[in-house]
Formats: C-alpha cells, sequence, structure tokens
C-alpha cells in the first residue's frame, strides 16, 4: 500500500491511510466486527457485501451547488426562474467554510484514498483522488471508476480532487445561503468537489459525471447520460439515453452484445467511450430469468446497498421498505460480453432515447425524424421513478433535457448541438422507445422492449410497414418480430381509443408550454414544427 501526504490538502494527523486498497482489502475493511450503524456491512447469500447508505438513499439535487467564480459565471448554466435546474450558485465564502468543516472532519482518523480514471481515452480522461472516511465508500468508488494500472498509480497525479465528509454536517447552513445541513458542492476552479452529510454513493459518480459533462463539451466533445454497447465485433455501436430506471443498465446488458458502459458516455472523432469502469444497476425485484448478466455480476467484490437481507444472508429483492432504489455496484469484467481492454468503440449507428411515460400515450416505439430527434433530445420528457432521488415516491412526469438535466452543467442546446454534430458524422438513426406505461395500466414489459431494441439493431425495423400517430406526428412500426403487435399503436391497449385522445392532448400542451423556453432564438423556434400540435 503506497502511502499518500495528505497534509497537501489541510487533512492533518491521520491516524491511518488505507490508499488505493486492493478488492481483499475492502471486504476485510467493510466487514470489521467493531464498525457500527451504516458503516458495516453484511455478506449476502450471492457473495456480495450489502451495505445501508443511511438517510440518504437516493441523490439530493437540491443541495447541489456550484462556486460562482470568474471560471463559472458565464459559462455553467444556472438555475433560473425562467428555467429553474439543479446548478445552484454558492459564494466563496460558502465554500471556504464547507470546505474547511470536510477538511476538519476528515482530519485526525482513519482515511480511505482511491484514485481513479474518469473517462476511457487517456486524452480527456480526468485523474481522481476519492478522500473518504467510510470503507465501503471507498468500495463504492473502487467498482464505479476506472482502475489505473500499477505503472499508472505509481505516477498518479490527481487533477480532481473529492472530498467526503459524509459525517458531518452544515449546521450553518442558512447564514451561507445553502439548502440544509446536506452539502455537495463543485468548485470548477480548483477542481474539487465537498460533500457533506450523505453518505450516497451516488453523489460521487454522478458528481464526476457533471463534471465531464462542463469540461468535455467545452473541448467540442459530447457527453452524454446514456449506456452504449456494440455487436460481438464490437462495432454497429448503439447508445441509450434515458434518466434513471428507464433501462440504460437493463436494455445495454444484452447477452447478444457486448457492453461498453451503463450510464455515461462521451462521443469524440474516435467514436464512443465510457467514463466508467463499473456499473451500477437498479435490484428492486431483480429477477434472475430476465435479467441473468445482472443477476450473475452480484458476487464477491460486488457491493449491493439498502437490499434487506436476513441473519442468514438470503436476500428479498422484493422488500423496498428501506428504499426503492435498491443498487448494486460492479466493476464492468463482471459482465462477460464486454468491449476489451477499453471500453470504447466507433461513432454510434443508432440512438435510442428511452422515456418512461407515466402517461401511457407514447408508443413503445417512434422513428424520429432528424428535426424531431433534436425536439425530443431537448425536451427530454420522461417520468422520474421513484427513490433516486430524494422526495420522489412515485413515477412523476418530468420533461429532463437531455435525459439527464440533474448533470447538465452547460445549457442543454450545447450538448444537443454536440450529439446532432456527431449523428451527422456518422449517419446516426434515432428512436424514441418508451419503456414506461401504456392503456393497460401496466409497464411495458422488459420482453417487449427488448424485441423492440433487436429489432432496431438488426435494421428490421426499416423494413416494417408503418404507421403515423396523431398529434406527435411519430411513425410506427405495424409489425415488429418478437413484439406483441397489439401494443405497438398505443390507442390499442384502451379500452376506448378516446382516453388515450384525451391524455395525448393534454401530453402535447405540456410538450407545447415546456419547450417555450428554447424558443427564445431562431434555432429553437425553427424546432417547434417537429414537436406535438396542442
Ligand atoms: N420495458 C422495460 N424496459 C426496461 N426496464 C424495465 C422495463 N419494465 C420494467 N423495467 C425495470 O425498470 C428498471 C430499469 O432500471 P435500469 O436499467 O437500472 O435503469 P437506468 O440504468 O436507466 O437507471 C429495472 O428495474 C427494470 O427491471
Ligand atoms: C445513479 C443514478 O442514475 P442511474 O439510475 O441513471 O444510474 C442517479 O441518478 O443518481
Ligand atoms: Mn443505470
Amino acid at each position: 500500500m503506497a502511502t499518500v501526504d495528505l497534509s497537501q490538502y489541510g487533512i492533518t494527523g491521520a491516524t491511518e491511510i488505507v490508499h488505493n486498497p486492493s478488492y481483499d482489502e475492502l471486504y476485510k475493511e467493510e466487514m470489521k466486527a467493531d464498525l457500527e450503524g451504516y458503516e458495516k456491512g453484511q455478506e449476502s447469500e450471492l457473495g456480495a457485501v450489502n451495505v445501508m447508505t443511511g438517510i440518504y438513499t437516493g441523490r439530493s439535487p437540491k443541495d447541489k451547488f456550484i462556486v460562482m467564480d470568474e471560471n463559472s459565471k458565464d459559462t455553467v448554466w444556472w438555475t433560473s426562474d425562467e428555467y429553474p435546474n439543479d446548478n445552484h450558485p454558492a459564494s466563496q465564502e460558502a465554500w471556504e467554510a464547507v470546505k474547511e468543516l470536510a477538511k476538519k472532519e476528515l482530519s485526525n482518523k482513519k482515511l480511505y484514498v482511491v484514485d481513479a480514471f474518469c473517462g476511457a481515452n487517456e486524452d480527456t480522461r480526468m485523474a481522481v483522488r476519492f478522500i473518504v472516511e467510510v470503507a465501503w465508500q471507498a468500495h463504492f468508488v473502487t467498482n464505479m471508476f476506472i482502475k489505473p494500472s500499477a505503472e499508472e498509480l505509481k505516477n498518479f497525479k490527481p487533477d480532481f480532487v473529492v472530498y467526503n465528509a459524509s459525517k458531518a454536517k452544515v449546521t450553518n447552513y442558512k447564514e451561507l445561503g445553502l439548502n440544509s445541513e446536506t452539502a455537495v458542492m463543485f468548485n470548477i476552479t480548483s477542481r474539487e468537489q465537498v460533500i457533506v452529510n450523505t453518505w450516497y454513493g451516488g453523489e460521487m459518480k454522478k458528481g464526476m459525471f457533471s463534471m465531464m459533462n462542463y469540461y468535455l463539451p467545452l473541448k467540442g466533445i459530447a457527453s452524454m447520460h446514456c449506456s452504449a454497447n456494440a455487436d460481438m465485433d464490437g462495432k454497429n455501436t448503439a447508445i441509450f439515453f434515458g434518466l434513471s430506471g428507464t433501462g440504460k443498465t437493463t436494455l445495454s446488458t444484452d447477452p447478444k452484445r457486448l457492453l461498453i458502459g451503463d450510464d455515461e458516455h462521451g462521443w469524440d472523432d474516435n467514436g464512443i467511450f465510457n467514463f466508467e469502469g463499473g456499473c451500477y444497476a437498479k435490484v428492486i425485484n431483480l429477477d434472475k430469468e430476465s435479467e441473468p448478466d445482472i443477476y450473475n455480476a452480484i458476487r464477491r467484490d460486488a457491493l449491493l446497498e439498502n437490499v434487506t437481507i436476513d441473519d442468514k444472508g438470503v436476500i428479498d429483492f422484493a422488500d423496498k421498505t428501506v428504499t426503492e432504489n435498491t443498487r448494486v455496484s460492479y466493476p464492468i469484467d463482471h459482465i462477460k460480453n464486454i468491449v476489451r481492454p477499453v471500453s470504447s468503440a466507433p461513432a454510434a449507428k443508432n440512438v435510442i432515447f428511452l422515456s418512461a411515460d407515466a402517461f401511457g400515450v407514447l408508443p413503445p416505439v417512434s422513428i424520429l425524424t432528424p428535426e424531431q430527434t433534436k425536439y425530443y433530445f431537448l425536451s427530454g420528457f420522461t417520468a422520474k421513478l421513484a427513490g433516486t432521488e430524494r422526495g420522489i415516491t412515485e413515477p412523476t412526469p418530468t420533461f429532463s433535457a437531455c435525459f439527464g438535466q440533474a448533470f447538465l452543467e452547460l445549457h442543454p442546446t450545447k450538448y444537443a448541438e454536440e450529439l446532432v454534430k456527431k449523428m451527422e458524422k456518422s449517419g446516426a438513426k434515432a428512436y424514441l422507445v418508451n419503456t414506461g406505461w401504456n392503456g393497460t395500466g401496466k409497464r411495458i414489459s422488459i420482453k417487449d422492449t427488448r424485441g423492440i431494441i433487436d429489432a432496431i439493431l438488426d435494421g428490421s425495423i426499416n423494413k416494417a410497414d408503418t404507421k403515423k400517430i396523431p398529434h406527435f406526428d411519430f411513425e410506427v412500426p405495424t409489425s415488429l418480430p418478437g413484439v406483441d403487435p397489439a401494443i405497438l399503436d398505443p390507442r390499442d391497449t384502451y379500452a376506448d381509443a378516446s382516453e388515450w385522445e384525451t391524455k395525448a392532448v393534454d401530453l402535447a400542451q405540456r410538450f407545447v408550454k415546456n419547450f417555450a423556453k428554447y424558443e427564445g432564438n431562431e434555432a429553437g423556434k425553427a424546432l417547434v414544427a417537429a414537436g406535438p400540435k396542442a
């Protein structure tokens, strides 16, 4: 174990520093008998350790702050009355105070330091140093980020530092202009993140994603909240955009394809590349038969979160008493079919927008025109599913720009611009896939959605007969191999098609209203014609 000098960060008096622990060391650390409360891991029947993440079992977007300074002032897409978002400004004073608090919390105790990369490409990756006080948090980032080689660790020079002081509280948050005792703060200039009073590991994962979303588009690289996979030759790349719970992880983990990554990717002149070294799958109601690859990834070194396990280690995946956002993180090589050794592949040919429509209006698949592609990407209509964000307890319809608004640091049009440039160059086609509800009141089955994805990826969707859906002008296939034909036109899933009609008009109006914020310039105005007619 190499040592690391933390006094350079103002952290002093460490009683022990566990630096870049191996999986065996992490296991020993998180299972130690003297650990108490939420620090303690429990071994499950599948070999993976389970931990409880405490009060926070999902992200806390209201507590996300970015320091407003000379650099960020005119670049960051700040929240505003016209377009509220999660980029809340913090003063330099608030930053200093919260960082001081974190340094104090992290001083004079045992710490874990993990050095890892965010971004698979050497020229654009970030070398991130995580300083944490809870063993399983070190395990989480070890799973989720890209592990440097022994050689790379020797020469590791962090260009971003994360201070996770999850046990501290910002008691004077009001005078600092913050939201609560919890703070997730970013300083784009000094390249640091400070986390206070939430143990949820997702803040580190999605925090670094947010930073990639800031730095990469400014270099002309698309930065995307999507999963990605390729065919067995590592070609015919597909990307799947979608907000949490819409199916990025589930649908990109496909035994017929090679996984590139399940959540965060860049698209540069060489193609698609993963930011991460692991996956973070939802495990609520996980079914061994329908999702065997994810199930089999749950073994030693994987880390379960907030899952119910009895004294003998038996797992109850159906239990959601703690949260619906039960999770497992695992290194990507727990999946057999992956692109190796680097998680990257050529430019995407198919771009899929996953939307979990809680209203039951959207068809299970629509073939988008280039103009519709831009319109629906900027709109980002979907539902927030229960659990991933604090306060969301049932599917809640939302317009989440670029299918990842919570993580966008620049204006949404910047992400659309970069994506469209790359799509035009590769001749990629886009599809809108509803993985949510239809007129039956139930969620569209994973089996039908997988059939739809297969038809997109093998091109059979382009040979199918199609028809147009009113109000939205969506082109939809009338039949696809392996898909129940009765669901392809959403109107057929209602006992009375007029029910769909009423809901469709309501949803169309919501789109129109939401899109008004993009109509301030000519480019935005020009897209209105591609949207629904209210
Ligand atoms: N038609 C469907 N397509 C994809 N996932 C579905 C579908 N119906 C239900 N699900 C469930 O929705 C969840 C999708 O979660 P996940 O793939 O982890 O989403 P993401 O990676 O986008 O956050 C899983 O629990 C999956 O079992
Ligand atoms: C982990 C998250 O999302 P996803 O389900 O998309 O991985 C998140 O939104 O915090
Ligand atoms: Mn996911």
